[in-house]
Parts: C-alpha cells; structure tokens; sequence
C-alpha cells in the first residue's frame, strides 16, 4: 500500500484535512493500540516494557501502511514507566513516517497555564511525542483548552475532545445542565462548531462520541471529525453508528482497540482488513 498520505506534502495541512485524506485512501478505521497485560499474555510476550515492544511494534508492522488512523492509550504505556514512553514514542514517529495519523490517547485537561505544558509535548510540531491529535478532557472549563487549540493551530495538530463517552458514567455529568441552558455535552460540541466554523471540509477540533450511546438528541453537525471509541469490545457495532450519528456519520472515526489486537499478531491484517469494509459501507467511503 502506498505511504503518500501525510508525507511532506501533507505535513503542512491542517489535521482535518490530512485526515479526511487519509480516511479516503485507507478507510475510516481507527486502530487503538492498548496492550492490555491480559492481551501481552495472549500474543504470549512477557508482562514487561520489552513484552509492551514487541506487542506494539508488531501492530506497528502489520499496519502501519494499510490503516489510516491509530490510536495508542497513553496509559497501558505509562504503565511501564519512562521505558514505555520511550516505546509510545517510537511507534508514533514509525507510524507518521508509513503515512498513518496518530491520536494520542491521554485525555489531558487541566488549568490553562498547565495545559501549555501538556500542549508542548504533543501538539507543538518539534516536541517529544509530537503527533496529529490528542484527546483532551474539558471538564476544567471549555475554555482551560485554549492554549492546546492555539498550539495546534500553528502546528496543524487536531484535538479530540470528550463530549458523550462510552462509558456507563459518562452521562451523570455530560447531560446535566449548564446555568445557560445546553447540556456539559451541548456546550462542548458548541465550542467545536465554533473553532471548526471556517474550516473547509473536515475542521481539526473533533469531539469524542461513544458508539454505545445508542442515539443523542445533541447536534452532532459540528464540522469536524467525531471519534467513535467502544466498537466491539464494548459492544458498539458499525450498523449502530447509523443511528448514533445521523448525517454527521460522514465524520465519523470509528475506532476499535481490543476487538482488533484480539486477533493476535497473525490475525491482525485480515481483522483490520475486515473492520474497515463494515466501516467503509456504513460511512460511505
Ligand atoms: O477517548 C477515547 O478514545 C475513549 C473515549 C470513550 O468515551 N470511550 C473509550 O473507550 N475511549 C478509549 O477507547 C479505547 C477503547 O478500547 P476498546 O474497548 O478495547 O476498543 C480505550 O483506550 C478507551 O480509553
């Protein structure tokens, strides 16, 4: 497969644009690399930062010039220390140079002076784990992610920011009520619509909607990318998507982590192979 996708030509587009490219060439599926140790222990690789290696750069060789988008969870590096940031760094730089986006997981949020220093490592175009996109929290205040919007700005970077998660608790806080009337997920997905307002296709300011939430009366039409975490393991499904999104289905980046690395290091193309033709149907690549 051809690793045109970002190379220099692409670098200097902002992150919607490269990754509207990306999704066109390769399809729209979202690889998510969490080495759960349980997933170590089924590739049958040591509970180790040299167990946590071999794990991802295999995924890293098996997919890195067929698949569009990968997504490593900061936290099943951290786990090991600086030696698994050394791993998440490497396969970020080998996954950019086979053309692949990368959308570190770490879903930082925090004060706007702290959140600089959150945005110099990921999101400034020379910094240590320099990638395309990095999911961030809001939940210190909208507007606590100014300073990661402006460093991807100028970098062309792209910010993923939770709005409806997946996750069974999400919506205690997601769909209770600002003093000024939307939803915490309302005024998330409002903030979006606004930086993505100039944007020409695909804006680079995504928001994280879970697959599972089975349908959402929030406007969802936000000019920018929506990732799509909790298909498979989790038990959203590419036909559900339909009904979660609606029009903005388009913009849609599913994303699955242990349904695909499941497959074990030999199984790996053939499930990502398979996830992005279901993907491909449903979204209308
Ligand atoms: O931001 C995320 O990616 C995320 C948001 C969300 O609402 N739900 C969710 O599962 N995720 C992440 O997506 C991945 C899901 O993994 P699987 O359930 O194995 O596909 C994990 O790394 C989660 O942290």
């Amino acid at each position: 497969m051809s690793n045109q996708l970002v190379g220099s030509d692409m670098r200097n587009k902002p992150f919607g644009a490269r990754l509207r490219a990306a999704m066109d060439t390769r399809g729209p599926l979202c690889v998510g690399i969490d080495p759960h140790q349980h997933l170590l222990d089924a590739w049958g690789l040591p509970d180790t930062a040299e167990g946590l290696a071999s794990f991802t750069y295999g995924v890293v060789d098996a997919l890195a010039d067929r698949v569009a988008v990968f997504k490593p969870q900061s936290a099943f590096f951290e786990r090991f220390g600086s030696a698994g940031i050394a791993v998440l760094e490497q396969a970020t730089i080998r996954l950019r140079d086979a053309g692949a986006l990368v959308i570190i997981d770490a879903k930082r949020g925090d004060i706007g002076s702290t959140m600089g220093g959150y945005a110099a490592a990921y999101l400034a175009e020379k910094g240590p784990l320099a990638c395309d996109a990095l999911t961030v929290s809001p939940y210190l205040g909208f507007g606590s992610l100014q300073p990661a919007i402006d460093v991807a700005r100028e970098s062309g970077a792209g910010l993923f920011v939770l709005a409806l998660t997946s996750n069974p608790e999400g919506p205690q806080f997601q769909t209770a009520r600002t003093a000024d009337g939307p939803t915490v997920a309302g005024a998330v997905l409002d903030g979006l619509r606004g930086l993505n307002a100039d944007a020409d296709d695909l804006g680079s300011f995504g928001a994280v909607v879970g697959a599972t939430i089975s349908s959402t009366d929030e406007n969802l039409d936000i000019n920018g990318p929506l990732l799509a975490p909790g298909l498979g393991a989790q038990g959203g499904t590419a036909e559900g998507l339909t009904k979660v999104f609606g029009t903005a289905v388009r913009n849609v980046v599913p994303s699955s982590s242990r349904e695909i690395l499941g497959a074990g290091p030999t199984g790996l193309q053939a499930a990502a192979d398979r996830a992005n033709d279901a993907y491909r149907t449903v979204l209308g690549y």
